[in-house]
């Protein structure tokens, strides 16, 4: 089998019965999905339409899909599923619409238009009590939990007002035909629990899954995977408890250790050689790993050479710990020892991104930055989105409050408050309502005009859905809704508008995947995509956060701010979180296939006074026979002095130059 070892061999060969491959960072976890997918394939034992991995964001998703059709041959790998949890349920509830109590074309609310229907229903409430709540709901719908349960689970008098709220939420829901992200788990679950033959129907078009970081799944997550694996567990998990860091977003590590317990006939494969980092980089993780509570230490060794010692900086502050990474990685690209994507920098908050940016820009070093300036958060592009929400579920009121304000038209405060009065009376939904001339004729005739000639763009764009091509529809819509007459009077220049201009038509350009979806489809895959599935980057530095850097590898790491206050983060201290900084820190690192840096500042400004800052208790845990610090070796350091000085003169005459 294609450059396996034999562990790995093992895992990709056994098929029958449940498997969970449970192994240490760069093992090969994830590239034993892969060749088991291709392995099934060949050996027909399932064909690729009966086939179900999951991965963590769709980008992974995406890759995982090629390196698989470079597999196999041919359309082999046709009609293959390789998606998040929250894809596949999504797909689930498209088919399944009807017996969800949903509509074709349903809304899929972001966290922002949820927390938008969270104000609403708590009027008055402080932002913080409306974010508290929000997130009791969802943490009961990440548990499984329907309205009537939390409130039988409810144990304060504060979880029982959340029980309440989730009712009264969930109708909303219903009422705008919508579902939130979080019932795109727990919808799909609570069908297949409870309808028996739709569970042995998805049984059948899912014959075998295969779930990548698996240490990372929730508990609705995980019940999913139970209703579709079925009593036989044809599936293959994969994970490192070591890796697991989204127990703030409700992941629960011991879902790993859950599945012995349900599926006894478990066949639990152990990967031990790690084929990703030079032999320094993987002492320091396995030290510093090793300082959490494991059941069943792991022991991960590399055949790869020593490697050179990693580098440990200390620097005055942000900004010169910035400009000295800037400075690094240009040097060492200038020297022709490295592309830029072959280098990464990670920190724990991305608050921290722009100092480096600053340093990174200053030096003219070609950077992407995962999240913060998300493309899907962009003003003009969620206008377009809740366009085409509309246009694919008229019910969709958030949608409508959007969009008929985008671009503004004569519809005010007042106009909109006036309108929703009479759709409740008329028990319509917004944009039904405008729909009614019976019903604008109550309104003042230039309200009552703007509303119906807004009502005349949605329906004609409605018609067209039906039969135009997908990245089209969005380019008229763009058009016609006047969101891109819109966003050119808005900018200064010309510069600014191609830039958000650019933004109109890369969404159009998304849609040229899928052909034959809705545009309510579109939508809905649209709202799932992540910071991180736009990451395609090209040749450039990337810039992210640990969290999102898990499964990724690059020749060169430098994580930031390896000091007491960020890594581990102070609340994550004072709540008694250290083990979890500890292992995104042991992502972090092992992330590095070459050279590791980890730095950290003397000082911080913090609320407008100065604060000093003790390096990380982590580097105590790292050996110091695999670190090299600043001033250890004064010959090391006069000589790297040397060749950084030599390097910025030539960027310094480049510069002048050009
Ligand atoms: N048997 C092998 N021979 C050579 N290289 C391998 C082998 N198995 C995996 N690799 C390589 O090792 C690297 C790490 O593999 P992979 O990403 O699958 O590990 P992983 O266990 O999923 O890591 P992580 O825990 O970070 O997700 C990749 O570059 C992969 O191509
Ligand atoms: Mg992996």
């Amino acid at each position: 089998m294609h450059g396996l070892n034999p562990q790995q061999s093992a895992a990709v060969a056994h098929c029958d019965g449940p498997l969970l491959v449970l192994a240490g960072a760069g093992s090969g976890k994830t590239r034993v999905i892969v060749e088991k997918i291709a392995h099934l394939v060949a050996t027909a034992r399932y064909p690729a339409r009966r086939i179900a991995a999951i991965t963590f964001t769709n980008k992974s998703a995406r890759e995982m899909r090629e390196r698989v059709g470079k597999r196999i041959r041919g359309d082999a790998a046709d009609g293959l599923t390789v998606s998040t949890f929250h894809a596949l349920g999504l797909k689930l509830l498209q088919i399944e619409h009807a017996a969800a109590g949903l509509r074709r074309g349903f809304s899929i609310f972001d966290a922002d238009d949820s927390l938008a229907q969270f104000k609403d229903l708590l009027p008055g409430a402080k932002p913080d009590v409306v974010q508290a709540m929000q997130q009791l709901v969802s943490r009961a719908k990440n548990a499984g939990l329907s309205p009537e349960e939390a409130a039988a689970a409810a144990r304060s008098t504060r979880e029982h007002e959340a029980a309440v709220l989730y009712a009264r939420y969930q109708a909303r829901l219903a009422a705008f035909n919508a579902v939130d992200f979080d019932d795109l788990i727990r919808l799909p679950v609570q069908l297949l629990e409870a309808d028996e033959d739709l569970r042995l129907g998805w049984r059948e078009r899912i014959g075998y899954l295969l779930v990548d970081e698996c240490q990372d799944t929730n508990d609705a997550q995980y019940r999913l995977l139970k209703a579709l694996a079925g009593p036989k567990g044809n599936f293959t998990c994969v994970g490192d408890d070591d890796q697991s860091i989204y127990a703030w977003r409700g992941a629960n590590p011991e879902n790993l250790s859950q599945l012995a317990q349900d599926y006894p006939a478990l066949t639990v494969v152990k990967l031990e050689q790690n084929y990703r980092c030079s032999n320094r980089v993987l002492r320091a993780a396995n030290a510093l790993i090793a300082n959490n509570p494991h059941e069943h230490p792991k022991t991960l060794w590399s055949a790869q050479a020593d490697g050179e010692r990693i580098r440990v900086w200390e620097c005055r502050d942000a900004t010169h710990e910035a400009e000295r990474v800037a400075a690094e990685i240009q040097f060492l690209q200038t020297a022709g020892k490295a592309q830029w994507n072959e280098f990464c920098v990670l920190f724990r908050g991305n608050h921290q991104s722009r100092a480096l940016e600053k340093a990174l820009q200053l030096l003219r070093v070609p950077y992407h930055l995962s999240g913060g300036t998300a493309f899907l958060a962009r003003a003009e592009v969620k206008d377009a989105l809740s366009w085409l929400r509309l246009v694919a579920n008229p019910d969709d009121d958030s949608a409508f409050l959007r969009a008929v304000q985008s671009p503004r038209r004569e519809v005010g405060a007042t106009t909109l408050a006036k309108l929703s009065e009479l759709a409740q009376h008329a028990q319509l939904p917004l944009s039904r309502a405008t729909e009614s001339i019976g019903l604008l004729k109550q309104l003042p005739a230039r309200a009552a005009n703007a509303l119906g000639g807004f009502a005349d763009i949605v329906r004609g764009l409605r018609a067209e859905a039906a039969r135009l091509p997908p990245a089209e529809l969005v380019r008229n819509l763009n058009e016609r809704s006047g969101l891109l007459a819109a966003v050119r009077a808005q900018c200064k220049s010309e510069q600014q508008f191609a830039m958000r201009r650019g933004n109109l038509d890369e969404l159009a350009d998304w849609f040229d995947g899928p052909r034959g979806a809705g545009p309510g489809e579109l939508a809905a895959q649209l709202a799932l995509l992540t910071h991180a599935d736009r990451d395609d980057g090209g040749n450039q530095v990337r810039l992210m956060s640990l969290h999102a850097a898990k499964g990724l590898e690059f020749r060169y790491v430098f994580i930031v701010g390896v000091d007491d206050d960020t890594l581990p983060h102070e609340a994550s201290v004072d709540e008694g979180r250290i083990d979890e900084e500890r292992r995104l820190l042991y992502v972090g690192i092992t992330r590095a296939k070459e050279r590791l840096w980890l730095s950290h500042a003397r000082e911080a400004q913090k609320w407008g006074s100065r604060l000093r800052l003790t390096p990380s208790r982590f580097l105590d845990e790292l050996p110091a026979d695999e670190l090299q610090r600043d001033g250890a070796d004064p010959v090391a350091d006069a000589e790297h002095k040397r060749e950084r000085a030599d390097a910025g003169f030539a960027a310094i005459k480049a510069l002048l130059d050009a």
